[in-house]
């Protein structure tokens, strides 16, 4: 069969003017904002109203652009070495969307869609998000390609551990980790989200138990492991412990800080943490501040893609008998 690979992101404004067509797109999604249109259309109004200027202000720190979409394009280089099919980035609210690649696929006779997920934890707001974008724009084609999930979530794969590890272990270098506070960031997300019944923040936990039983095997000590929620919008509950909160009340004054919801960089890390939030810890003196770097296209990421694409993919998480998955309901029933 025909097969082309579409890795799932959400994208990140190309140029400023972007900015808005993001948020609109975001807060546009009800996987986002889980209300009825009314309430969403009033919601995405304020918090447009609200965010837009700070938001453009972030990007242009970075050169007035995310780094996602030219990072995400590294990676698809390095992968095309690897993998004889065609590759696409599927952003959900900027270009690239999903929709010129779909038509290109069905101009080409691809018969089977397989989908990476960019997002390590399974969340409704991201991989969800993704599944049911990519479904809806092959229906509206009438493009009916195989659709398969090569993976709903990867928090739990060993070597999606051992890679997050080395991640930490190349931003401390030769310090002494005794000295200093590992933070693993993850996005945060709405309560109200996690009521409902989404498995993330359960998934995040369990990426830090692995974590953390990985840096006792290899003898790698830290002062103190912390699981953090960054990112935060509005004013309902979120997650907590929030980063902001924690790097605010020090009780140690040397942290790395290692962002766990995300595999490649963009203005969440490189802007919040590594700028943003590198400014109050210079304010409150710390001695030392480092941000690690997402796996972006490093070789231990780029054989974790090769790997799930190559595989049968297994029964869908957490159903076992049926191929139809209960998390983002990919597949179809036997
Ligand atoms: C209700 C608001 C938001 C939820 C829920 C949310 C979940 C979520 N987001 C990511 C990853 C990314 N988020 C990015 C940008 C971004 N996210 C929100 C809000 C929510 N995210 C906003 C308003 C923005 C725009 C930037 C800003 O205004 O601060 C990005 C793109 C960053 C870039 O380089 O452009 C990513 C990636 C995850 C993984 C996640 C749930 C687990
Ligand atoms: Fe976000
Ligand atoms: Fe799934």
């Amino acid at each position: 069969m025909n097969k082309a690979l579409f890795l799932l992101n959400m994208g990140g404004p190309n140029d400023l003017d972007e900015v808005e067509l993001f948020l609109h797109n975001m807060f546009s999604d009800k996987n986002i904002l889980p209300t009825n249109s009314m309430t969403r259309a009033l919601i995405r109004k304020i918090i447009i109203t609200k965010r837009l200027d700070d938001a453009k202000e972030s990007y242009t720190h970075l050169g007035g652009k995310s780094p996602l979409s030219d990072l995400t394009h590294k990676l698809i280089d390095k992968l095309k070495s690897k993998l004889d099919m065609p590759i696409y980035a599927a952003m959900r609210y900027v270009p690239p969307f999903a929709g010129d690649a779909l038509k290109q696929c069905k101009a080409d006779g691809i018969e089977e869609l397989i989908l990476f997920p960019m997002y390590p934890q399974y969340s409704t707001t991201t991989t969800l998000s993704s599944y049911e974008d990519i479904v809806g724009r092959c229906k509206a084609l009438d493009y009916h390609p195989k659709i398969t999930m090569s993976t709903c979530q990867y928090f739990d794969d060993m070597d999606y551990i051992h890679a997050c590890v080395a991640q930490i272990e190349k931003a401390i270098g030769d310090k002494e980790t005794s000295e200093y506070d590992l933070l693993l960031s993850a996005h945060g997300l709405p309560m109200s989200i996690i009521k409902a019944g989404d498995p993330y923040q359960r998934q995040v936990e369990s990426n830090v138990s692995a974590i953390k039983t990985l840096l006792a095997l290899k003898g790698i000590v830290f002062k103190d492991v912390k699981l953090v929620y960054q990112s935060k919008v509005g004013s309902a509950a979120w997650l907590e412990p929030n980063l902001v909160d924690v790097l605010r009340n020090p009780v140690n004054r040397k942290v790395l800080i290692y962002p766990l919801a995300f595999t490649i960089d963009n203005s969440e890390t490189l802007f919040e943490l590594d700028i943003e939030h590198r400014e109050i810890a210079e304010k409150i003196k710390y001695d030392d501040y480092i941000v690690a770097e997402c796996m972006n296209d490093s070789d231990t990421f780029v054989d974790l893609i090769v790997k799930y694409v190559s595989k049968e993919p297994t029964p869908m998480y957490p159903c076992a008998d049926c191929s139809i998955c209960l998390c983002c309901g990919a597949g179809q029933h036997l």
